[in-house]
């Protein structure tokens, strides 16, 4: 199976500016301006095969967006290369828009005011869809998703599960052979989570698209991707099969530090796998037989005003990883 998705080194920095507060402050901005530099995403590789699901999963603020948008051709990289089918996504080439779509749980690319048949068919002549194809395409998916009879009701009147899987139809209308889900099932009731995610699998088994998902949601990932990217901070800390992730860290722990002074990073180095640190707080990875041992140097050395030692399992290990704060 081809790859469909190579990335290689893919970095992402922001750069803001740190406005003071206060009118002194606010002239002096004026002059002078203290510029930031975010790095969202840092060094990530990874490719993915046609046909794959792959959840890709980290905490808020980890960069799970910003990579999907540079995938997308949305944003620019700052550094590094990615190819998808075959195409820089940045330089946003029409045959590369055709191929692929994105969804965003928490926007929606449906007119509120009209219904979602609307939308769905300005969708229809943006990617140039043939009729037939169209028609073929929309009864299909309209059954598969149980929603023939709301396509003509104003899209404000449907409930948020409704909707979504409009969302979904006007995204698939053009046989995408790559979808990037983000958060799909956001704020929807259990029911509707689960007809989303038998619709997602169904969808891949009968079309093989490549679907990228990212969830909050454990259910969401445990259902359908047999494969997890994790990120954090910006880095990638594994990618592999999902049932593989207890004998990754199986024999390990978590260690959240809050800290009332600024810590080094370098100091929290020789204790185990910094996995996140932004001077107040950290997390580390330890083997369980240090805890003991770490724990008592580590309250002794560094201004610690809090600690938790987490167990790690396969779906605890990337909740405690997503509980990590940014
Ligand atoms: N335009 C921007 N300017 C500055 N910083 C940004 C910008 N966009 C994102 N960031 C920062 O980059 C980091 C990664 O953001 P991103 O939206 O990719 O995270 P995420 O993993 O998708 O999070 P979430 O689960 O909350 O959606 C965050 O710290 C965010 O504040």
């Amino acid at each position: 199976m081809e790859h469909i998705i190579e990335v290689k080194q893919l970095t992402k920095a922001f750069t803001y500016y740190k406005k003071d507060t206060g009118i002194i402050h606010s002239f002096k901005n004026l002059i002078h301006r203290n510029s930031l530099t975010k790095m969202a995403v840092e060094d990530v590789s990874f490719s993915i095969r046609q046909g794959e699901m792959v959840g890709f999963l980290g905490p808020n603020g980890a960069g799970k967006s910003t990579t999907l948008k540079m995938l997308s051709g949305i944003l620019h990289p700052t550094s590094g290369s990615a190819t998808v089918m075959g195409y820089t996504p940045w330089k946003r080439h029409k045959d590369f828009k055709q191929q692929f779509s994105i969804v965003m749980g928490q926007k929606s690319q449906l007119w509120p005011d009209l219904p979602a048949a609307d939308s769905i068919y300005l969708n229809k002549c943006i990617y140039q869809v043939e009729q037939d194809s169209y028609q073929r395409t929309l009864d299909e998916l309209t059954d598969m998703l149980g929603v023939r009879d709301l396509l003509h009701v104003q899209v404000r009147r449907l409930s948020l599960g409704e909707r979504m899987k409009m969302e979904l139809i006007a995204s698939l209308i053009h046989r995408p052979k790559l979808l990037f889900l983000d958060e799909p099932t956001i704020g929807l009731d259990l029911l509707a989570q689960k007809a989303i995610r038998q619709f997602l699998r169904h969808y891949n088994e009968q079309t093989n698209a490549t679907i990228i998902l990212t969830s909050h949601y454990m259910k969401d990932i445990e259902d359908l991707c047999p494969r997890v990217i994790l990120i954090q901070g910006g880095r990638i800390t594994y990618d592999g099969e999902l049932q593989d992730v207890n004998a990754e860290y199986g024999d390990k722990r978590i260690m959240k530090l809050q800290f009332h002074e600024h810590v080094e990073r370098e100091i929290l180095l020789p204790f185990g796998n910094v996995l996140h640190h932004d001077g107040i707080t950290a997390v580390i990875e330890l083997e369980s037989s240090n805890i003991a041992d770490s724990s008592r140097q580590l309250l002794e050395l560094l201004p610690v005003s809090d600690v938790l030692i987490a167990e790690i399992g396969a779906e605890e290990g990337i909740e405690a990883l997503f509980q990590r704060q940014s």
